[in-house]
């Protein structure tokens, strides 16, 4: 017999421990796993690396159409590959139009065929504008609806008031799809930066005090009452505190149907970073205390977290500029570090087990989204891959992002990306890139 690859020698990153195997590949998926494979075939030398499941980054902002000089497929999928990334779940906004109905979805879509480098899925928008086209996003083939609890940050894509969101959670219930959201209070969000603003204060620690933990919350507890009601699946995206994860975890052991993403930059900066680099780390929720951030990683190590997602959300320079701290785009350029996050901060200095690291990471969000064929190295799914030399270390200095404002940048991390393969083919080795070979849509339950 021969195989399309061999990847000899490599330390096997699987949900039941690690593993020394050959992994074989034929037709892009890997079709053996053995002590040693006898069969010949191309081969790949992965001895003293570790094999992980590629990343499946289910929280990315890629922008395209419309706002492809924040971020497009080509180069948002770059940067990913760079992190050890082969698949990712791209947001209904940025792009614009966003993505609120089928003609959106297939335009994006297409584009997304063409130049990502990577298999995709799409979410869908939930909000007031489209409540009567979610039946038309579904069978479209979006993995989920993302909804905001708070401003979005574009006037195209309006938040979810109560009853929106509670009869969007019907639909996606019905057509058994996930319900992602934004959890944040509006009503608080919007009332203490009216209060600070109109005392003339628009800093950092302003913009900070006007996103308190209180208002993500509200807004949790709000959206667990709803799938509770509803049945719906909700996804809580980027928490960003140790109390929110734990009432969401709380609501998960009653029975509520949740899951909890967090996002690399809640695990590896604080306020105090906030202040020193400025609108790189703008986001919200915003970053937190130090002690708040372990609050945060105490959950995660005791496993209530399910899901490291990047919310990779750049923009350009000029939406980047500004002395109001409120006026700056609030977005965090993140794809390519997830990996790196949880060896280094999580691995490394916290002992994360390896087999928790490729389930927050790959098979976590490939399950909750129903991607049958990703996030996991067992017979039958795809080759998608990431070879990582775990004890070296090294200054993030390649980015592979459109602006290269990344406040990860610069900063020393343990466990490199060498080499990673997306349906057995390289995309990515030692800061070359494979090139763009027609990438899947990927549909739930596919
Ligand atoms: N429109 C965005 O890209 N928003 C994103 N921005 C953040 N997190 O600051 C998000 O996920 O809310
Ligand atoms: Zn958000
Ligand atoms: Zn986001």
């Amino acid at each position: 017999m021969s195989l399309d690859l061999i990847v000899r020698g490599g330390t096997l990153v699987t949900p039941d421990g690690l593993r020394r195997a050959d992994l074989g590949v034929s037709g892009g998926q890997i079709v053996d796993i053995s002590p040693e494979i006898a069969a010949a075939g191309e081969t790949l030398d992965a001895s003293g690396l570790h094999i992980f499941p590629g990343v499946v980054d289910a929280h990315v902002h890629f922008n395209e159409p419309g706002r492809t000089h924040w971020e497009g497929f080509e180069t948002g999928s770059r940067a990913l590959v760079a992190g050890g990334g082969t698949s990712f779940l791209d947001m209904p906004l940025n792009s614009s139009p966003p993505v609120l109905g089928r003609a959106e979805f297939e335009a994006k879509r297409a584009l997304g065929q063409q130049k990502s480098l990577v298999d995709f899925g799409l979410w869908g928008g939930l909000t007031p504008l489209n409540l009567d086209r979610l039946e038309e996003l579904a069978e479209a083939g979006v993995v989920a609806f993302k909804a905001f609890m708070s401003h979005s940050g574009l006037e195209e894509f309006p938040a979810a008031d109560d009853l929106t969101l509670l009869e969007g959670m019907r639909v996606a219930a019905r057509h058994g799809l996930v319900v992602g959201a934004h959890a944040e209070s509006d009503g608080l969000t919007r009332g203490l930066a009216e209060q600070v603003r109109a005392g003339g204060r628009t800093g950092v620690r302003d913009y900070l005090s006007s996103r308190p933990v209180v208002a993500e919350l509200e807004a949790v507890g709000r959206a667990l009452l709803f799938a509770e009601e509803t049945g719906a699946a909700l996804h809580l995206v980027h928490l960003s505190s140790g109390r929110a994860v734990a009432l969401a975890y709380e609501a998960k052991q009653r029975g509520v149907d949740v899951s909890i993403e967090t996002c690399p930059h809640y695990l590896h900066f604080t306020d105090e970073d906030v202040e020193r680099v400025g609108a790189a780390l703008k986001c919200a929720p915003p970053l937190r205390s130090g002690a708040v951030q372990e609050e945060l990683w105490a959950e995660l190590l005791a496993g209530h977290v399910d899901t490291v997602g990047s919310d990779h959300s750049p923009a350009p320079p000029d939406l980047k500029t500004s002395d109001d701290f409120f006026a700056l785009w609030g977005g965090i350029s993140g794809v390519q570090s997830t990996l790196n996050v949880l060896l280094s901060d999580g691995h490394a200095a916290r002992g994360l087990p390896l087999e928790a690291v490729a389930a927050l990471s790959a098979l976590n969000p490939a399950r909750r989204f129903g991607l049958a064929h990703k996030g996991r190295l067992e017979v039958g799914a795809d080759a998608d891959l990431a070879l990582v030399k775990l004890d070296e270390t090294f200054t993030l200095t390649e980015l592979h992002d459109r602006w290269q404002q990344n406040p990860f940048a610069g900063e020393a991390y343990r466990g490199r990306v060498l080499h990673t393969l997306s349906r057995g083919h390289t995309v990515y080795h030692g800061g070359h890139f494979g090139p763009p070979r027609r990438a899947r849509l990927l549909r739930p339950r596919s």
